[in-house]
């Protein structure tokens, strides 16, 4: 694993550091020892798969709230997807400010998203197959999430948006969802 830390501190870039012969390649694509030399997340209670059908749907963007807030490590194993992330950590530098990366199943790079933080995905091909490994258990009850499409956010998001769930387009703007307030923290 090449880990490489994106502009927002704490979150990563995760490439494969593969190991090629005749027959392809052997990657580790997840190493627990690897993440906790730099002290980073290394047990994770849940993984998720998500297939998305169109190409230029927004799934996101999301968080759970503590005492349920989770680290996120994603990968996008069929199609390619743009990911994106926004600090909501109360208190920092970097509040409400996001980064995002091109995952695909060509590059296989995964981020890793730091507990409080959103996280969103849109597709950029039709058919794409995410994979994500969390580090706290599904809770209904601490479920957070900031509108995709928020202005004072500003996420560039590369296609013209095809299509979000209801419950995404519900979402409130970061300035009236309360965080700052202890959201992700
Ligand atoms: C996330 C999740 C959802 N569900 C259920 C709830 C619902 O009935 C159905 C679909 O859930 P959602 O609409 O929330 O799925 P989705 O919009 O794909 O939610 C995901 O989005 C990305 C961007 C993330 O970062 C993830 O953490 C997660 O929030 O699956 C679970 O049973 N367990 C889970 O862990």
């Amino acid at each position: 694993m090449i880990l490489t830390p994106l502009t927002l501190n704490g979150a990563f870039r995760i490439d494969l550091d593969p190991h090629h012969d005749a027959r392809g390649f052997f990657a580790r694509q997840f190493c627990a020892a690897t993440l906790a030399s730099v002290g980073l997340n290394d047990h994770w209670v849940q993984g998720n798969t998500s297939v998305t059908e169109r190409q230029g749907t927004v799934r996101g963007l999301h968080f759970q709230s503590a005492p349920r807030a989770e680290v996120k490590m994603v990968r996008c194993v069929r199609g390619a997807i743009f990911d994106a992330i926004v600090d909501m950590r109360p208190g920092s530098a970097s509040f409400g400010n996001w980064t995002g990366l091109t995952l695909s199943a060509q590059n296989r790079t995964a981020i890793y998203v730091p507990q409080g933080f959103a996280h969103g995905f849109q597709t950029l091909e039709p058919d794409c197959e995410v994979m994500y490994l969390v580090s706290a258990p599904y809770s209904p009850l601490h479920e957070g999430g900031i509108h995709h499409a928020d202005p004072a956010i500003g996420i560039g998001w590369p296609l013209p948006v095809t299509g979000v769930s209801d419950r995404d387009q519900a979402l409130p703007a970061l300035a009236a969802s309360g965080a700052g307030s202890g959201a992700g923290s």
